[in-house]
């Protein structure tokens, strides 16, 4: 299994170390164009291999799509990270160049490549990626659920003052300050509806930390977060490397699911080894419904900007 993460910055090394702790890839190769930065990050991991106890050969390449022929997965997160004060949105006049130049290159050296796409504005990303290369819809993912998901069952998990591990809920819709949809009332603690245990305060607070969770993050550290953005990424790799069948909020092409067309933007899939194998229609209360209808208009506006 041949992984290609283009991007050799914070979240791309970041997504190259959690791929190769977690053992499952013969190969992950780093591509930036910023000379000897991605063989040096490369140099760097590799020496964790012996200390970290994995096997996965991790090599970099400046600006040689040479090196990634035959990737079976390749990750997008070239591009620039937001400052505080931003909104992601604010980033595509640089990212969709990039972007679109990426995937291209990419694809002439793996005709087979499913990719995934990190770099923002994510779900726009993503369907430009779909318009630039034409790869087929389940082999385009956007990764941004996964990570809102992680986020909203953190602040779940501290509203609850429960572990981690006994909170379960997802976050759909555009992966936005104001397009995110945490499905507060699917979320539950050991299978116990979370409105069980918190006030309709607690609720709010908790969706509202989610949705500027990455806006928090980039508040504090002064650009954008990549430890739980690597983390994520590799959770989508793992599983369709292996074949998982795991269920994640990913950015998706909808043909009429959700009652949205023509649109990348966040809903359940399952991730095995051909990509996307299914899209998952949950049952939305109208409230909910609702709120989708408005992400998607706030990505639908986004994807206006694009020259596609
Ligand atoms: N979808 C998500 O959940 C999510 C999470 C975190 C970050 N992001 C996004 O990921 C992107 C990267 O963030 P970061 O913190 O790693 O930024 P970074 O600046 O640390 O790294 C970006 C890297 O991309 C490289 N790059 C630029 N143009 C390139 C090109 N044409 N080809 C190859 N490499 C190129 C740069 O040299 C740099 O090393 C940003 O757009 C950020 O907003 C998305
Ligand atoms: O917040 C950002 O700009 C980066 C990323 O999308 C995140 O959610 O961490």
């Amino acid at each position: 299994m041949k992984v290609t993460v283009v991007g050799a910055g914070a979240v791309g090394a970041s997504c190259a170390e959690y791929i190769a702790m977690k053992n499952f890839a013969s190969e992950v190769v780093l591509l930036d164009i910023k000379e000897g930065y991605a063989e040096g990050k490369a140099m760097d991991l590799m020496q964790t291999a012996s200390l970290n106890g994995f096997d996965t050969k991790i090599t970099g390449s400046t600006s040689d799509y040479s090196k990634t022929a035959g990737s079976d997965i390749a990750v997008i997160t070239s591009g620039i990270p937001r400052k505080p004060g931003m909104t992601r949105e604010e980033l595509i006049g640089i990212n969709a160049g990039i972007v679109k130049t990426v995937a291209t290159s990419l694809l002439e050296h793996s005709p087979n490549v499913t990719i995934i796409v990190v770099s923002n504005p994510m779900d726009t990303m993503t369907y430009l990626v779909h318009k630039a290369t034409g790869l087929p819809k389940n082999k385009i993912i956007g990764m941004g659920g996964a990570l809102d998901s992680a986020r909203f069952k953190y602040r779940l998990a501290q509203a609850l003052e429960a572990p981690i591990s006994d909170v379960d809920g997802m976050v759909i819709g555009g992966h936005s300050d104001k397009g995110m949809v945490p499905l507060i009332g699917h979320a539950t603690r050991n299978s116990v509806k979370v409105s069980e245990f918190l006030s309709e305060d607690k609720m709010n607070w908790v969706v509202e930390e989610t949705k500027v969770g990455g806006a928090t993050l980039t508040g504090l550290l002064g650009t954008s977060a990549w430890y739980a953005p690597g983390a994520a990424v590799s959770g989508l790799v793992q599983a369709i490397a292996c074949d998982q069948k795991k269920m994640f909020p990913c950015s998706s092409l909808l043909e009429g699911e959700y009652g949205l067309n023509d649109i990348c933007i966040g809903v359940p899939v399952i991730l095995g080894k051909n990509g996307i194998e299914k899209i998952v229609e949950i049952e939305l209360s109208d409230a909910e419904k609702a709120k989708m209808q408005e992400s998607a208009e706030g990505v639908k506006k986004t994807n206006g900007l694009l020259d596609v």
